[in-house]
């Protein structure tokens, strides 16, 4: 493709991105419903389709990808891998094709690399690119510059990546890629799968063996899709930590990839039926990584009717349709060992629990401070706010829970702060459907950086 096309094709999808980001914050009142019933499809999973153009563009030839995830963050990869060589173009089917540069040819970006909201994309390139003889500047949105960056700047420095950063180690940043790029054995000192896909993918582009170690398994989408692109990837398990070993220099094979439904957008709707009287709802085609599920067993724990149906293989992630019925659910002691297997899930799972019989209890969440928001901070005000019961601590909530009355639901003039973060939208709303006078969200832009779609199929499922 002529390099006057591909300006225009970024200089248009920078613009989607500008748009939707900066735009006025579009309050929205959330209230009840009728139940929630039929079959719906969540869009694609966020962390799978982050990668999918990640490795794509890192792989010779082409990929194809069906179920991509068209949210902002991951539109903001799309845009970056795009400024780094890779042709991206998405055909009017909706698949999206990809022809990448190969690992070592990523091309030196002429402009910053916007990332918005998304961590997922700020941490994961800055591994990419720190084993590259090229150098970016990042940046990104008011939430995405108070993250915390140190976490993936230790060790792309001892790989030799030079950072000049903002105060605190956060975005803006400048990144020079070291080439070549040292081999190093990491042990992740906080659980997070994109601190350890961060060092894999600098791994990637260094010669020899890349070590991470992980006492704590998280999501493993870098694993499997590195091993099927073809690099030479072990895991292997000694005195209870992962050992992950990636060999560098590989060169990775173009695939076909499906991806599932993100089971961290279909956590709201499986919420959302359990709370609503009436609600028989099939969520088709949800991923169930058991790095990802583990939301499902605790509300099942508490009482909760969810049956796995059709359970298959796509993309090499386990897959199964959904059945969530209302169900009365009961208060529990939440075990602090399932926290990175439902991370990003626990915003809904506090909703959960303000309508649940009892006391929920949780701990060991240390990281839902550093998320889009503070998850923790943020819900506990939020939920407050509707009328719950709700007491914070440094590492976790505990939430006395409505015993399926309603809740009261916030005052007119009264709007839940959502932050910029997209989850304490999305579960404030389901709140809404549990209240008596509904709940007002202050801003429902940020739903667009990973669920677009989510208002139209809230209104498909109650209509
Ligand atoms: O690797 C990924 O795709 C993600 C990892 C998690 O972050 P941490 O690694 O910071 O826990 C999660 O919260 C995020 O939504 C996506
Ligand atoms: C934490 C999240 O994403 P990221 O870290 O990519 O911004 C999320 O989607 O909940």
């Amino acid at each position: 493709m002529p390099l006057s096309k591909r300006r225009a094709i970024r200089r248009n999808l920078c613009r989607i991105i500008t748009i939707s980001s900066s735009a006025a914050p579009s309050p929205h009142r959330f209230t009840m419903s009728g139940p929630l019933t039929g079959a719906i499809r969540v869009p694609g999973d966020k962390s799978i389709s982050h990668r999918s153009l990640m490795l794509g563009a890192l792989a010779v030839g082409e990929t194809r990808v069906t179920g991509l995830l068209e949210g902002e963050d991951v539109l903001a990869t799309a845009v970056a891998m795009r400024s780094m060589g890779a042709e991206i173009t998405r055909e009017d089917s909706g698949t999206w094709s990809i022809h990448g540069v190969g690992v070592g040819s990523l091309l030196q970006p002429d402009v910053a690399i916007e990332m918005g909201n998304s961590g997922t994309s700020t941490r994961l390139l800055m591994g990419v690119i720190a084993s590259h003889a090229i150098s970016a500047v990042f940046t990104g949105d008011a939430s995405l510059s108070r993250r915390p960056m140190g976490r993936v700047i230790e060790p792309l420095s001892m790989m030799g990546a030079q950072f000049e950063t903002s105060p605190g180690g956060t975005l803006p940043l400048r990144l020079q890629g070291a080439c070549p790029a040292v081999p190093i054995e990491y042990r992740v000192p906080v659980a997070s799968a994109q601190v350890k896909s961060a060092v894999l993918l600098a791994g990637l582009n260094t010669a020899g063996i890349t070590r991470v170690i992980e006492p704590v398994m998280t999501r493993d989408h870098s694993e499997r899709m590195l091993r099927g692109f073809g690099a030479e990837l072990t895991v292997e398990e000694v005195n209870g930590e992962r050992v992950i070993e990636i060999r560098g220099e590989a060169t990775l094979q173009p695939q076909t990839i499906e991806v599932p439904g993100d089971p961290s957008s279909a956590a709201f709707f499986v919420v959302a039926a359990l709370l609503t009287e009436g609600s028989d709802l099939v969520i088709e085609n949800v991923g169930l990584n058991p790095t990802r599920a583990a939301l499902l067993g605790v509300l099942r724990q508490m009482g909760g009717s969810i049956e796995e149906l059709n359970r298959r293989n796509v993309g090499g992630e386990p897959v199964a349709d959904l059945r969530v019925r209302h169900s009365a659910l009961t208060g529990i002691e939440v075990d602090p060992a399932v926290a990175p297997s439902m991370i990003d899930e626990f915003p809904v799972l506090f909703v959960a629990a303000a309508l649940a019989k009892g006391t929920t209890r949780t701990s060991g969440l240390d990281e839902l401070r550093v998320k889009e928001s503070d998850r923790l901070s943020a819900m506990a005000t939020a939920l407050t706010l509707a009328g719950a019961q709700v007491e914070e601590a440094e590492d976790g909530l505990t939430i006395h829970g409505s015993g399926g009355e309603p809740l009261p639901g916030t005052a007119e003039d009264a709007a839940v702060t959502t932050h910029l973060d997209h989850r304490i939208a999305m579960s404030m709303a389901v709140a809404g459907l549990a209240s008596r006078k509904g709940v007002l969200v202050d801003d429902t832009a940020p739903i667009a950086t990973s669920f677009p779609t989510f208002r139209a199929l809230l209104e498909e499922a109650a209509a």
